[in-house]
């Protein structure tokens, strides 16, 4: 912010928080303060408002406190955001341990506050003195945790001297809330649930999708080369718009996982495809490659517009059409489809660490429903002989399996074709014993995790 020539400051700092504004003639912030405010701001948008963070995030149509900082800061926002979600519940029992009372009801940005400067201690390169005193700084400025100031102090000192201690008596503590933890147990059982939890704690890979030769892709980016021919960047840091091959179309960035669906067609060469939820287009780009005559669906046309923008770059072409598939009648028309439905994207919590504090059981119920009646009408579509993928990236088989079984069950056309692990050498712990393709963030883990994802076949006699 700058100082007009008499010293006042010349705008207000933007309040992302409608239920505070702060004094109209605030003093200039301390370096640094203007980032920390807006990732208290941020945080308590996630955890009290269940709001995303990727559309808190976005460059162009972000939150207004994210939008006013610099380049600098706003990489900082991020960070601190990203490890403060991926360990919440281990900094808020650090913090609980600290204090001789909870805090009182309603001093959520105080929890937020002190969170923020937490992860930053705890997790990041951030010196602590810095951090500790932006923070009492932070504490001071806002009216409702000024009398707190001496505590946030006081608590976040200690954490700085008792840091190392104090991580490993909350070490066991799974970083997933309550309600997602017994529902993975349920499912996975205890010992894999665990292992879900701790490999979203590790930053994620980047992974590349290439339009062909991926081992000399793999050699010219000094990647990995994955089982299934995805290029992986384990250590990458920075753009990858500046890479080699970005520019020319030679790849796209693409999770090892996310690649698999769409190759469960095999060669698509002469068929007629629908990718029915297509944006932004990583699938899409797939079944073109494969040889397929793509018609590629979209309700969204913000979304439709960046998907033809990716195929534009990748110099792949498709048909596009904006609009909701329950609304497409032409039964009976398509050889193969992609139904790579909206979820609860619970399997990418390494790369979206808000999604388990945005969403809750009920989400994941509305969602299945919706995935279902989709999957309902997409069958429709399909010529006989013709044979449907449906993917998503949750975890929770409410969401593949469970759903996937009713469909069948009620069409008795309709038959799941096994996927056998004998085609996906170095993925057999993904092919499970009912012939689904099925990862958890837990698997591949020597190779640096996967997004979890559930892919099937269905053909239709
Ligand atoms: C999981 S994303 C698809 C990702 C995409 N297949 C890819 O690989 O890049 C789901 C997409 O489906 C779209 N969508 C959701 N409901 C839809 C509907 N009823 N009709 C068409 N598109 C829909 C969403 O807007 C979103 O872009």
């Amino acid at each position: 912010m700058n100082d007009t020539p008499t010293g006042k400051p010349k705008k207000k700092i933007r309040d992302g928080n409608k239920g505070h504004r702060g004094p109209s003639s605030r003093p200039v912030l301390k370096p640094g303060l203007e980032a920390r405010l807006a990732a208290s701001r941020l945080l308590a948008a996630v955890v009290d408002r269940k709001t995303s963070l990727d559309g808190m995030l976005d460059p162009e149509h972000g939150n207004p406190a994210f939008l006013a900082l610099n380049d600098a800061d706003r990489g900082l926002v991020k960070a601190i955001l990203q490890s403060a979600l991926r360990h919440l519940p281990r900094i808020e029992a650090i913090i609980g341990q600290l204090l001789d009372t909870p805090l009182p009801e309603g001093a959520r940005s105080l929890h937020h506050l002190l969170v923020v400067a937490a992860a930053q201690m705890l997790y990041l390169d951030v010196p602590d003195h810095s951090a500790v005193d932006l923070a009492v700084e932070q504490a001071s400025s806002d009216p409702r945790s000024r009398r707190f100031s001496k505590l946030v102090n006081a608590v976040l000192r200690r954490i700085g001297r008792e840091k190392a201690s104090l991580l490993t008596a909350v070490e066991e503590i799974p970083c997933m809330p309550d309600w997602f933890m017994r529902r993975l147990s349920e499912v996975y059982g205890e010992e894999h649930a665990l292992a879900i939890a701790s490999s979203q704690l590790a930053p994620p890979t980047i992974d590349l999708t290439v339009k062909q030769d991926p081992a000399a892709w793999a050699e010219k980016l000094g990647g990995q080369l994955m089982p299934n021919g995805t290029v992986r960047l384990d250590r990458f840091r920075g753009s990858v718009t500046a890479l080699d091959g970005f520019d020319d179309g030679s790849w796209w960035v693409q999770d090892v996982a996310a690649a698999i669906p769409a190759k469960l067609f095999g060669d698509l060469t002469g068929k007629r495809v629908a990718d029915l939820c297509a944006a932004p287009g990583g699938k899409t780009a797939q079944l073109v490659l494969a040889g397929g005559n793509v018609l590629a669906v979209e309700q969204s046309a913000s979304r439709l517009k960046r998907l033809e923008a990716n195929l534009a770059r990748l110099r792949l072409s498709a048909e596009t059409l904006c609009v909701n598939l329950l609304e497409i009648s032409d039964r009976g028309v398509f050889d193969a489809i992609l139904l790579d439905a909206p979820c609860s994207s619970t399997g990418t919590t390494r790369r979206h660490p808000d999604v388990l504090w945005t969403k809750d059981a009920a989400d994941i119920a509305k969602l299945a429903a919706l995935q279902e009646k989709l999957l309902r009408h997409a069958v429709t579509l399909l010529k006989p002989g013709g044979r449907l993928v449906f993917s998503n990236c949750s975890i929770d088989p409410s969401e593949g399996e469970n759903l996937v079984d009713r469909v069948l069950m009620d069409d008795r056309s309709l038959k799941l074709e096994l996927v056998q692990p004998a085609d996906w050498p170095g993925l057999e712990e993904a092919i499970t014993a009912r012939g689904e393709f099925r990862t958890t963030p837990a698997m591949l883990a020597e190779q640096g995790g996967v997004d979890g994802f559930y892919a099937c076949v269905i053909a239709k006699i």
